[in-house]
């Protein structure tokens, strides 16, 4: 066994510490598993695995949650008929359930205390690595793996290994976490970090919400998980356990440093999500819908973002803004501060907490040749509907901008208008 005296990573050292053993890089750990997550898509098959294939019940049903998000309210009959069947199953074994409404999964795991420092939270969904915003070992399985860990408690993987990125330098007015988040994601590649951790050094900057973001974006360099050095606001939100940091002199694969100081507001232009460029270079082209909303920005920070900019303006004739909170908590709190109010009264359409149409499932997919500017996280052909129609990510300020003016647009032309 490798010496416990060797320096480890974030990743390391959670690992070692739910698993029975000290881990680096490259071995295989067991470990204890503190959540699973299971979203309305994914239910079916897991169901059908733990009655079926496994003919278990979940071991610790505490410790495992069912979201309806990703189509909610149900679009078919075949959807309507899967989410009664996820139903069922949580009442007969006592898991948790957050039905229609309740918000996506990651905002909804997060808002409802489950997923703390040093946990492993596995998710039958790509972007579980959101969890690292508060240096959760977060990361995506498949229905079989998700059931295995529900039917035992426990899950095996290999240890990866990590990339260190350091942000310096203090953002600019007008630019955002999710403008980090493509910059570090363009500087990664899509699969330049594949199955790695990424270690973000923050600092005391950024909120737990702009930490999702970032955390969130991981999975899109191919990332096994994303995990935030906890600093700032967490220390005051949460219990952080001082065996949750990483050691001096850990081995990381790759060093990067990002200087905030230095960055505009940034976007990621059709189909790749690492095909990133600065706003002003794609300033002008016509837009026909704005998507505010997602696990990576759709919450209160985000919606007041994305307000600041519509207020006292109207949305573009021939633009569609579509704006759905994250959660109902979200939804719930831009109500009583008059945040939804504004975006109502500036032209926005306001949809039911969920994934809306981030996935093209439902809610707003788009027609061969459209153009959308959308807060999320994934711009590739056919995602959001028709393989002919054109994804473009951004910020929270620059898609409102971007609604108001008809054109991808800066927040500053709005003023200007
Ligand atoms: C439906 C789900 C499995 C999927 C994922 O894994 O990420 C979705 O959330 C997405 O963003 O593409
Ligand atoms: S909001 Fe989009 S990216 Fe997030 S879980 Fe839902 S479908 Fe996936």
């Amino acid at each position: 066994m490798t010496s416990v005296l060797n320096p480890q990573t974030m990743a390391e050292k959670i690992l070692s510490r739910r698993g029975d053993r000290a881990v680096y890089a490259g071995d295989l750990a067991v470990v204890e598993v503190d959540q699973v997550m299971v979203v309305d898509s994914i239910a079916q098959s897991f169901i059908e695995r733990m009655t079926h294939d496994l003919a278990a019940m979940p071991k610790y049903p505490e410790r495992v949650s069912i979201v309806v998000d990703h189509v909610a309210p149900a679009s078919t009959v075949s959807v309507a008929q899967a989410q009664k069947e996820a139903r069922e199953y949580a009442a007969r074994t006592g898991v948790a359930l957050f039905d229609v409404g309740r918000g996506i999964c990651h905002q909804v795991l997060m808002e409802e205390g489950l997923a703390k420092p040093g946990w492993i939270v596995l998710g039958s969904d790509s972007h579980s690595t959101t969890y690292g915003a508060v240096a959760a070992f977060g990361t995506g399985m498949g229905a079989t793996d998700i059931a295995l860990a529900a039917a035992s408690g426990k899950t095996w993987l290999r240890v990866p290994e990590s990339v260190k990125v350091t942000l310096t330098g203090e953002l600019r007015p007008g630019v955002s976490a999710k403008d980090v988040a493509l910059e570090m994601i363009r500087t990664l590649g899509a699969d330049g970090a594949t199955y790695q951790s990424i270690e973000i050094h923050a600092g005391d900057r950024f909120t737990r919400g702009e930490r999702m973001t970032l955390a969130n974006l991981c999975v899109e360099a191919g990332a096994k998980v994303g995990l935030v050095v906890p600093g700032g606001e967490i220390l005051s939100m949460y219990d952080v356990p001082e065996w949750v940091y990483a050691d001096d002199g850990a081995t990381y694969v790759r060093q990067i440093e990002l200087d905030l100081g230095a960055l505009n507001p940034r976007m990621s232009a059709p189909s790749e999500v690492d095909n990133v460029h600065d706003v002003a270079e794609l300033r002008g082209l016509q837009v026909d819908q704005v998507f505010i909303g997602t696990c990576t920005n759709g919450r209160l920070e985000d919606l007041h973002a994305a307000a600041e900019v519509l207020r006292g303006h109207k949305v573009s004739p021939g633009t569609r803004l579509l704006v759905i909170p994250a959660s109902s908590q979200v939804m719930e709190a831009a109500m009583e501060d008059g945040t939804l109010l504004t975006l109502q009264r500036a032209g926005a359409v306001l949809g039911t907490p969920g994934c809306g149409p981030c996935m093209g499932r439902h809610q707003g997919v788009l027609a061969p040749g459209e153009v959308c500017v959308s807060t999320s996280n994934r711009n590739f052909i056919g995602r959001m509907g028709d393989k002919d129609a054109q994804i473009y990510l951004a910020s929270p300020a620059v898609a409102a901008a971007t609604a108001v003016m008809g054109k991808i647009a800066l927040p500053g032309d709005v003023g200007a208008a």
